[in-house]
């Protein structure tokens, strides 16, 4: 029998889609300059001063200079949100903005004043506390160009006895051929996560920028794991993304040659990001993105349908960053059209396994009493592998109840994260092979493309101009004859061999499972690794046949070998 998607929740899920989340938001940050180039008139409109005449925006809220994080956490309701993600839905909140606009304040907040992720914190605390057998796990990371580094010094607790090995996970994500890890804490509260999180803060890379003085220098991503135990077997899984974005800045108005460095990976990164929301606000986001780059791979998950997103753009009113204020508004504007379809998303927790391993069910507002979706394939989900499902008060009364040993306990945890290992390397090398089979199949279809090219030129030369010029020599048109036949046969085989290989290719899509995933990629670029060898030598022999025609020595007639020499300088190589 599949799992059922619990009732109970179904409900939930259905309530929480219908909840009128603020998607996009701006918030105009305060500033002493006079006059501002913009500013809010109501609670959702800004108006903007162009010079010539006054612009006015109409977003979901505006907040104004004033208004201080902890209205902002109620205005783009955290109460509401916080639910959602009890209820298995992702939910991402994005600051954006160009540099010093505000967007660190927004989420991380300053000494005086408590930042989103600190009031998001609390909130999923207090929701916790009333869910009885939740689960909360954090992770926190930094991503530029392309590399991720994790914040996440977890050894300072582990030390105290605040938390312990086992509450400690890793996720890897793998950039190129590099492996990136990164820990995921189960934390049991909200002073001890704030605590992890806080110094995760610290821990980030920042310098100068030209507008900021302690500019962050990466794009920061703190994420918050919750489970929460519905229908047994059932727990619903959902996530809160906060995602501080570096601020956009123009290369060369940073003053130091490192920011200028760093200004052109985050801008690159940025770019990516945008053409990634672009997509999404047209409705036509497809898989390409998610390899665009690391920070769209990191955030993939959480940006797909289903999940619901809150953008918030930050702007610095002062007349002197107003074109950058205004392109802010402009991606605002356009992200209106963005449409999060919340869905909730439940995990199977199997009685009978001391660690309950995830298995990722997608929930979907099926109709009351319909079977859960199959579970998720091995592509989608890059979620916390390996946390644990049970609280440890559950956890014991099992083992209680179940007599089990604690020694075959450890060993069944062992062989979980063994298999958990190999499905990773699995993933790795999977990844890799696609990369290379990428990577060879292009440069075989350009070495292909080029071969098809010499011969239909040579094909062009052996039967116009040859022998246009050899007149009534029968000895060099029986020759030219010969050359344009082979070079036809050539072009006949190359084209045969495209259409057989783009059958292999169709019959190798239609194969299932595991062998689609790993073996055609194998086979196929061993295959093209031949394939390659094969056309590099055909370019050789061809260079040197036609080298061999050019020169006096060929026994062909002094005509023949001016003529080839000319076809040649016309770019028949
Ligand atoms: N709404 C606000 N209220 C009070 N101070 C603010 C507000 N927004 C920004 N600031 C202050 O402005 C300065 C720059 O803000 P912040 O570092 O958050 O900008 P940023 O957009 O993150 O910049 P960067 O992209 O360069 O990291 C900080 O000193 C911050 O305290």
């Amino acid at each position: 029998m599949p799992p059922r998607v619990p009732e109970g929740e179904k409900g939930d899920s259905r309530r929480v889609a219908k909840l009128p989340f603020v998607s996009v938001a701006v918030r105009i940050r305060p500033s002493s300059e006079e006059p501002a180039a913009l500013w809010a008139t109501e609670k959702s409109r800004v108006c903007c001063n162009r010079g010539f005449l006054l612009e006015e925006y109409e977003f979901s809220r505006v907040f104004g200079p004033e208004e201080d994080n902890q209205r902002l956490f109620a205005q783009l309701q955290g109460p509401a949100i916080t639910d959602s993600i009890f209820a298995g839905v992702n939910e991402t909140l994005f600051a954006y903005g160009q540099t010093g606009s505000g967007k660190t304040h927004t989420i991380f907040g300053s000494a005086s004043s408590p930042g989103l992720l600190e009031l998001f914190v609390q909130q999923v605390f207090d929701t916790a506390s009333l869910r009885a057998g939740s689960a909360v796990h954090a992770c926190c990371y930094e991503v530029l160009g392309d590399s991720l580094t994790d914040l996440i010094d977890s050894s300072a607790l582990e030390a105290e006895g605040a938390l312990c090995e086992d509450d400690v996970v890793h996720d890897e994500l793998f950039i190129k051929t590099q492996r990136c890890r990164y820990q995921i804490c189960r934390v049991p509260s909200a002073e001890l996560c704030l605590r992890l999180l806080r110094s995760a803060a610290r821990r980030r890379s920042c310098g100068v920028s030209s507008v900021n003085g302690d500019s962050s220098r990466s794009h920061a991503i703190v994420q918050l794991f919750v489970q929460n135990p519905c229908e047994p077997p059932m727990a619903s899984i959902g996530t809160l993304t906060l995602v501080d974005l570096a601020g956009s800045e123009k290369e060369h108005e940073n003053p130091s040659l490192h920011g200028r460095k760093s200004a052109r990976l985050l801008n690159t990164s940025l770019c990516s990001l945008n053409r990634l929301l672009r997509k999404l606000q047209t409705g036509c986001l497809d898989e390409s993105e998610r390899r665009q780059s690391v920070l769209n791979k990191c955030l993939w998950e959480y940006l797909r349908p289903g999940c619901g997103i809150a953008l918030i753009f930050c702007v610095n009113p002062s007349l002197q960053h107003r074109a950058a204020s205004l392109s802010t508004l402009a991606m605002a504007t356009d992200s209106k059209l963005i449409h999060s379809q919340r869905k909730c998303q439940y995990i199977q927790l199997s009685p009978h396994t001391p660690h309950e391993t995830i298995r990722q069910v997608p929930s979907s507002p099926s109709p009351r009493g319909t079977p859960a979706p199959p579970p998720r394939s091995a592509e989608t989900p890059r979620r916390p592998a390996g946390i644990t499902c049970t609280s440890p008060r559950q956890e014991s009364a099992r083992r209680e109840e179940t007599n089990e040993e604690p020694e075959f306990q450890r060993q069944l945890a062992q062989s979980a994260r063994h298999y958990e290992r190999l499905r990773l390397e699995a993933e790795r090398a999977h990844d890799e092979l696609a990369s290379d089979n990428m990577a060879l199949r292009r440069e075989c279809e350009s070495l292909r493309g080029l071969f098809v090219r010499q011969q239909q030129q040579q094909i062009a030369f052996w039967t116009g101009p040859f022998l246009e010029m050899v007149g009534e020599n029968s000895a060099a048109k029986a020759m030219a004859k010969m050359a344009a036949k082979g070079a036809q046969e050539a072009l006949a085989a190359v084209q045969q061999g495209e259409k057989e290989d783009s059958l292999a290719d169709a019959q190798s899509l239609s194969l299932d499972g595991v062998s689609r995933c790993v073996m055609p990629e194998k086979t196929s670029a061993q295959k093209l690794r031949a394939e390659m060898e094969y056309w590099r030598d055909m370019a050789l022999t061809l260079q040197r046949e036609l080298h061999k025609s050019k020169s006096p020595k060929a026994g062909v007639s002094d005509t023949e070998t001016r003529s080839s020499r000319s076809a040649s300088s016309d770019g028949v190589l």
